[in-house]
Parts: structure tokens; C-alpha cells; sequence
């Protein structure tokens, strides 16, 4: 869902009942908001949450994205959600990963494409692709080591487990920390960038994707998607993901 208030374009992943996971209609959408940043000059920060409170986002959308099985179906799905993340990446406005619930897998990824973290109390993250015997796909890996400190990023992704927000924030994953009233506290935090003049954000943003913008870069983001398509084919990502459905009959 996209709406736009007082500068700030909202944009809310609403399938809580899947845990905010990801599929082709929520990359579709994500994409319009992205256009809608970046042409309407109204529009001065993009915030994106999820709807409910369980989960921010659980990351791609394991019923359906489990019928991809060949290298070259897995490759076209996880280039389309990675040209995405990486124009959430370079958007020339600020942006905000308001993450009101569990941040697990692509969820993760997602957060990291945007320029700051703000978390519920509590909430859990986890880049856990590692445990599903493929790594990061949208480009989340090369996103992280540009963000954190090299360490705490490789520790993060080898480890695949989930940490607290408090954690996260304690390594500079996440940025604040909210009790409750997320939407307001976050409108609330945001009003010192939205009282700025849409072109001098526009401005500051052009300076500070300026890095990301190189060939050097772009080949580093995308061969993550090339390593994680070959992996997607293993038998041990198979039954990483049959086993996660099995659990839940499906
Ligand atoms: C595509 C690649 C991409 C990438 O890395 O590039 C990825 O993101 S790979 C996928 C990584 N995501 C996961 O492995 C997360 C799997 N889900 C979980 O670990 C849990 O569901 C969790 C922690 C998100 C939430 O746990 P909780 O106990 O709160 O809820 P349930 O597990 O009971 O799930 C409730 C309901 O949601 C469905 N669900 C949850 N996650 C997904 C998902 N990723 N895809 C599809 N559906 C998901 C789950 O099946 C339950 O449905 P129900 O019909 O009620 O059984």
C-alpha cells in the first residue's frame, strides 16, 4: 500500500498473513513507490514498513518462489527484486526501514537498502539465507559491507541466526529504537528532513550514492545475484525450503 502524507511517502507491505513476505505483486508495487519518490518533488522521504505487528518482512515469498528450480528461474526473480533494491539503494531521497516487526532473510535486505533503520523494541532481524544453503540474492551482501564495519557485516551473514533490535543497534545495523507508536514516532524523527527543501535533499542524496553508482560496484552487487542463483539449484536449499514448508503443511 502507498500513501503519501506530509512529505512522507509510506510504503507498507500488507501480508501479514504470510509474515510481509515477499512476491512478485509486492515488487511490482514497490516499484511505482519508487517512481512516485522520485518524480514528485511533494514527496521528500520514503519510509517502508510492514503492516501488522509481527513482521517487517520475512523476505521472498517461500510458497511461490519455491517452483523456481533451475538456476536461470531462480536468476531472473532474484535479478528483477535486485535491480529494485538497488534503485532503493541509489534513490535521490532519503529513506527509512521503519521495521515494526521480524526482519528475516530478503526482509534484512531490504532494510539495508535504505539509508537508515528504525526498529521496534524487541524486534528480531536475521540475515538467515545461510541456513536455507544459498546466500543474500537481492543484493544484500554487498549493500551490508558497504554500511558496516567489515566484521560485524561478515559476522552477520555467516552467523544467519536473528539478534535484537537492541543488538542491532549496538553494531549499527539499526539506528533508533521505538517503544510503541511507531508511525508517529518515526513521522515525529522525520520532520527535520521534511522541513528541508525537496532539492537540497535531492542534492545530498546525489553526493552520498555517488560511490554506488560505479561499474565497480554494480559488478560487485549483481555477481552476489549470479552466487545465489547457482546455489539456489543445491539439493540442500531444496530441503532447507521443503522442510520450512513441511512444518506448515504446505
Ligand atoms: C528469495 C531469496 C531471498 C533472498 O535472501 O534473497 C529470501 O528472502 S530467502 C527466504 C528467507 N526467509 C525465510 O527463510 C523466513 C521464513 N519464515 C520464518 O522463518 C518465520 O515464518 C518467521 C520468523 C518469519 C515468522 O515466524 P512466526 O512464528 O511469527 O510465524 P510462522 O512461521 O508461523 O509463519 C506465519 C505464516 O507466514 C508464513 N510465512 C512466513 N514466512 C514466509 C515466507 N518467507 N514465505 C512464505 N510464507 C511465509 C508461514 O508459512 C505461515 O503461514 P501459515 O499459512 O499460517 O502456515
Amino acid at each position: 500500500m502507498i500513501e503519501k502524507q506530509h512529505g512522507i511517502v509510506w510504503f507498507t507491505i500488507c501480508r501479514p498473513t504470510r509474515r510481509n513476505a515477499i512476491d512478485y505483486a509486492v515488487m511490482d508495487e514497490l516499484e511505482q513507490a519508487l517512481q512516485l519518490v522520485e518524480c514528485d518533488d511533494e514527496a521528500k522521504v520514503l519510509v517502508i514498513t510492514g503492516e501488522g505487528e509481527e513482521a517487517f518482512c520475512a523476505g521472498g515469498d517461500l510458497q511461490v518462489f519455491h517452483q523456481l528450480t533451475t538456476k536461470e528461474e531462480a536468476h531472473a526473480m532474484l535479478w528483477k527484486m535486485g535491480n529494485i533494491l538497488y534503485r532503493l539503494l541509489t534513490l535521490p531521497k532519503p529513506t527509512v526501514a521503519l521495521i515494526n516487526g521480524k526482519a528475516i532473510g530478503g526482509g534484512c535486505e531490504l532494510a539495508t537498502a535504505c539509508d537508515f533503520r528504525f526498529a521496534r523494541a524487541g524486534a528480531r532481524l536475521g540475515f538467515v539465507q545461510a541456513n536455507l544453503a544459498i546466500t543474500t540474492g537481492w543484493g544484500g551482501a554487498a549493500m551490508l559491507f558497504e554500511k558496516m564495519a567489515y566484521d560485524k557485516a561478515l559476522d552477520l551473514l555467516l552467523h544467519a541466526q536473528t539478534i535484537t533490535a537492541e543488538e542491532a543497534e549496538r553494531i549499527g545495523f539499526v539506528h533508533r529504537i521505538f517503544a510503541d507508536s511507531l508511525r508517529e514516532r518515526c513521522e515525529k524523527q522525520l520532520r527535520c528532513y521534511t522541513n528541508k527543501p525537496t532539492a537540497v535533499l535531492r542534492a545530498y542524496k546525489e553526493a552520498a550514492v555517488g560511490r554506488w553508482k560505479t561499474e565497480e560496484f554494480r559488478q560487485r552487487f549483481f555477481a552476489e545475484i549470479e552466487r545465489c542463483a547457482y546455489l539456489w539449484e543445491s539439493e540442500e536449499h531444496d530441503r532447507a525450503v521443503q522442510s520450512f514448508l513441511a512444518k506448515r503443511n504446505k
